[in-house]
């Protein structure tokens, strides 16, 4: 089969009915053959591991937020498939970090035509999860959680958990040991990043590059007001310093924390841990040009 579409209905509450009636169109008339597949948000991933062997698709392209895209990263990893993402959830931090701001019409047509692509590091976190673009331990994990469990939606929803908590920050401690060395550090925040951009297109760090088998540790130790603001004004700016960001390069690394802290991979919460262990895979997702 030529290409697989995994959709997920209810991802950013974007309606997706009118871009499924576009693709199938472009489909039939581009005489390629297909299969859509829904997600359910219950074992996904197995089904598609089972339409892989099925089907046996020369590309698949996965429409919904980062999340989505997250949780097949492990059967597209292993059956080495060229991957195409249509981001299309609330908020899509890998879009910018990844090219991928056109119309998902354009990115569709863009991605069944393309014969190149170009492989990403993806990083294993405790040999059970994997991350493509950014995790973090604190305050933004916190605030993904809190925004998780509110019933109502929405920049102003997550406006209001952003502020209630980025005005109370609490520091905590943690060890990092990496390939190269070791490091005792306190911050309000640890993020585990495989590319640079957050979902507003502020950089956390300058130096990361999703091919380049490293991975960046960013420890926030600090964050008052201004550094907020001159983070937002980044977006125009990439030049700004934030003197309380500390960027730490890896190949692979062991964190440990004092407590237990919730983790966030690709905008997903895990769960609470009190150590992690990190390792780039090298090049592992074929991603369409
Ligand atoms: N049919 C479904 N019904 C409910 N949840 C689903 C369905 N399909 C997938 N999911 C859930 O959607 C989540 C991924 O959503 P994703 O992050 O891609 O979108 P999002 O709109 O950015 O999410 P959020 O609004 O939380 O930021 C996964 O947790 C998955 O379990």
């Amino acid at each position: 089969m030529d290409i697989l579409i995994i959709i997920n209905p209810v991802s950013g509450d974007k309606n997706k009915v009118e871009f499924v009636d576009f693709a199938k169109h472009f489909l039939e008339k581009s005489k390629l053959s297909y299969h859509f597949y829904k997600t359910t948000g219950k074992n996904d991933s197995d089904k598609i591991e089972q339409l892989l062997i099925e089907y046996s698709p020369q590309k698949v392209i996965v429409v919904g937020g980062d999340g989505t895209l997250n949780m097949f990263l492990k059967p597209l990893m292993d059956f080495d498939i060229q991957v195409g993402f249509i981001p299309m959830g609330s908020a899509n931090g890998m879009a910018v970090e990844l090219n991928l701001t056109d119309s998902p019409q354009i990115l569709f047509k863009r991605f069944l035509k393309s014969k190149e692509s170009k492989k990403l590091d993806l990083l294993s976190i405790n040999d059970s999860h994997l991350l493509l673009h950014l995790g973090d331990i604190g305050a933004n994990a916190n605030l993904v959680a809190n925004y998780d469990k509110d019933e109502s939606r929405g920049m102003f929803t997550y406006a209001k958990h952003f502020w209630s908590e980025f005005q109370n920050l609490k520091g905590f401690e943690f060890e990092i040991k990496t390939d190269q060395m070791d490091y005792e550090r306190k911050g309000v925040m640890l993020a585990i990043c495989n590319g640079r951009k957050f979902g507003t297109g502020i950089p956390l760090n300058t130096i990361g590059r999703m091919d380049d088998s490293f991975f960046e540790f960013v420890v926030v130790k600090a964050m008052d007001f201004s550094d907020l603001l001159k983070a937002a004004l980044s977006k125009f700016d990439e030049d700004y310093k934030i003197e309380s960001l500390e960027t730490i390069q890896a190949k692979s690394a062991t964190v440990k924390l004092k407590e237990p802290r919730l983790l966030q991979i690709d905008g997903e919460v895990i769960e609470e841990f009190t150590e992690l262990k990190i390792e780039v895979l090298p090049k592992a997702l074929k991603f369409i040009q």
